[in-house]
């Protein structure tokens, strides 16, 4: 590096107002850690603006709360399972025996001062924490933001999400009240459920049968160091792509391929993203406030011989629950053995599952489209109908399963009898999906046309109009061209063309058959889109509706036309 560069580096940093006055303490770390160079980029990072973006952030700060809170807690939690004689000022266990573990989280929700609002803030963060990634992902999903080059992103997030979910089993089964030990229980079954390796991994994670006297000090070890460095780590990897990748962005005028239209980093967008860590921050506070959650003494210490009635795990676990229940009877004898599958094929099976379907998607898409292109404008999702109606179809069979992991609940709730409703979630496990595929596709048609109503006939003004023949039509007026430019700026239905079985001279092609198969997925995925109007449609139809009446409209001079390629034409 040469003299001259770096006296330009510093002539630059000067002007931002960054490391003034040599010698002061901003300069002594900038000769030190050179931040100066990283940061003079960053603060001119742009970034987008839409609510939907603010989910990813609920994520990150209700981890940041939880990360704090989680560090109060460590303090007076007893990870150990020796037993005890609880002394504290609960008199209704007073003198029962219990694991330490259980005796500490009632010494932080009793005797410890602010303890209980700390250990409320810390589980409703949790449950928040899990509810933003989904949210956040289902966000990303239904705009088409994991296409490329955002793929690795997207399993970054699957990571994440897999993880979050380990993560918050783990903390909620700390405690070692009934209530945890019936979660750890279903655990157990699932492992001893594996065929061939079950009953070892038993003793392996049990250190011996269940439920041992080492699983609290294990999920400890995994609950504040293990799992959230790994989170800390994937985190910080998936904040890295965001900006080295750019965020993507909602079509509209100037908002192109090539370009981030928004905030600054510096000031607005850190000062609106730190502001909003409090907002999240004092949220989480005031649910843990108000709101009770996990009342641990309720339960009684953990007793294998014992189990809680109507008992639920965390709403984020609820799927694999459901899944369990719904399963019928599904056992054999093989070689002297008992294969069961009743609760490997529901439990292990939706898990797994679900996480490989997830990591899939991006790839599988890619595959069905064609599209080897870079995005980085959202697509909206009625314009892609395939992808809206398998998003909606997949949380229909996890609503469906979310539903069955408390079917014991309705049952007793609405005095319903509960093999009827284990039956009709059954059926509905398979009927709803497609029924939802269906509906939600043409919903999106539906959707797609009245956009092309409205760019070519305007908005309905309201205004009722009498002919003087007697007739009473209602006046339309054209749409604001900003508007109209924004629903036209995603890509044309592309060419679906069957594959040349032969080439020109009569050789069959090669690979002829996977063509053909690809072009049918290919048709299929694209069933649904509909052709935008063109360029000279609109301009047509905004000239008729400019002069309706003989009431000239003004069109202003923004509409630039249909972008044709997918790429808006701005001056
Ligand atoms: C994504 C991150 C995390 C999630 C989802 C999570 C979730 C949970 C949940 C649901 C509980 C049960 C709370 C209850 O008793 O009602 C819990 C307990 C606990 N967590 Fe976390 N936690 C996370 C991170 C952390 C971190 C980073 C630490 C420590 C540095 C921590 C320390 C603890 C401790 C000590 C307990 C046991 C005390 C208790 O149950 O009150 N957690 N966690
Ligand atoms: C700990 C959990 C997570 C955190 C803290 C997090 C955080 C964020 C943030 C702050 C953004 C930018 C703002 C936004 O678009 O919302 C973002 C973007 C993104 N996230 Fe996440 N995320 C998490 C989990 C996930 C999951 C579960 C997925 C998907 C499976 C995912 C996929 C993506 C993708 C593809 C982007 C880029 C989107 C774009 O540029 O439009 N993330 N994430």
């Amino acid at each position: 590096m040469t003299t001259t560069e770096t006296d330009a580096e510093y002539t630059n940093i000067e002007d931002t107002g960054l490391g003034k006055k040599a010698g002061g303490p901003v300069q002594w770390l900038d000769d030190r850690l050179g931040l100066a160079t990283i940061s003079k980029k960053q603060v001119r990072k742009v970034f987008p603006e839409h609510w939907s973006f603010m989910l990813g952030e609920i994520a990150l700060w209700s981890f940041v709360v939880l990360l704090l809170t989680g560090v109060f807690l460590t303090l007076w939690f007893q990870p150990t399972m020796t037993e005890v004689m609880y002394d504290g000022s609960y008199a209704p266990l007073k003198g029962v025996e219990m694991s330490a573990a259980y005796a500490s989280t009632l010494d932080i929700s009793f005797d410890i001062r602010g303890g209980l609002l700390i250990r409320q803030i810390h589980h409703w963060a949790a449950a928040l924490f899990v509810a933003a990634m989904i949210l956040h992902m289902l966000r990303v999903f239904f705009t088409g933001a994991y296409r490329k080059p955002r793929e690795i992103n997207w399993l970054i997030g699957v990571g994440l999400l897999s993880l979050g979910l380990v993560e918050g089993f783990a903390g909620y089964s700390l405690p070692d009240d009934l209530l945890s030990g019936t979660g750890l229980r279903f655990v157990d079954g699932l492992l001893r459920s594996i065929p061939l390796v079950g009953s070892y991994l038993e003793y392996f994670m049990f250190g011996g049968e269940f439920p041992g006297d080492v699983i609290i000090p294990r999920l400890y070890m995994a609950h504040i160091l293990l799992v959230p460095a790994i989170l800390l780590g994937l985190i910080g990897a998936h904040m890295l792509l965001l900006v080295y990748h750019k965020h993507t962005q909602w079509p509209g005028p100037g908002h192109t391929e090539k370009n981030v239209v928004g905030y600054p980093m510096m000031p607005v967008y850190a000062a609106k993203a730190g502001g909003f860590f409090f907002v999240v921050f004092g949220f989480t506070a005031l649910m843990g406030a108000l709101l009770q959650i996990n009342p641990i003494w309720a339960y009684g210490p953990y007793n294998p011989s014992e189990v809680t009635a109507g008992s639920q795990p965390d709403w984020y676990m609820g799927f694999s629950e459901g899944a369990v229940r719904l399963m019928p009877d599904l056992e054999f004898n093989l070689l002297n053995y008992t294969w069961s599958m009743n609760v490997f094929i529901p439990a292990v099976g939706a898990m797994g599952l679900l996480f490989t379907v997830l990591g899939v998607w991006p790839f599988v898409e890619q595959w069905m489209t064609g599209d080897k292109k870079e995005h980085h404008l959202l697509e909206r999702p009625r314009n892609a109908p395939t992808r809206t109606a398998l998003g909606v179809a997949g949380m229909t069979a996890y609503a469906v399963l979310w539903m069955a992991g408390g079917n014991d609940i309705i049952a007793t709730r609405l005095h319903l009898d509960i093999f009827m409703i284990t039956r009709t979630l059954q059926i509905a496990f398979f009927v709803f999906p497609v029924i939802a595929y269906h509906v939600t596709k043409r919903i999106c048609i539906g959707l797609q046309r009245q956009d092309a109503n409205r760019i070519l006939h305007g908005y309905e003004t309201g205004v009722i109009e009498r002919s003087p023949d007697g007739g009473f039509s209602e006046r339309h007026a054209p749409l604001d061209p900003v508007r109209q430019y924004a629903l036209t700026t995603h890509e044309r239905l592309p060419e679906l063309t069957a594959p040349a079985e032969t080439d020109k001279n009569g050789v069959a092609a090669p690979n002829g058959r996977k063509a053909k198969i690809q072009a049918w997925v290919r048709k299929r995925y694209y069933h649904g889109v509909l052709d935008k109007p063109t360029t000279e449609d609109v301009h047509h139809a905004n000239e008729h509706m400019a002069h309706i009446d003989g009431h000239p409209v003004e069109l202003g001079d923004e509409f630039q036309g249909v972008s044709e390629t997918g790429i808006p034409r701005v001056h």
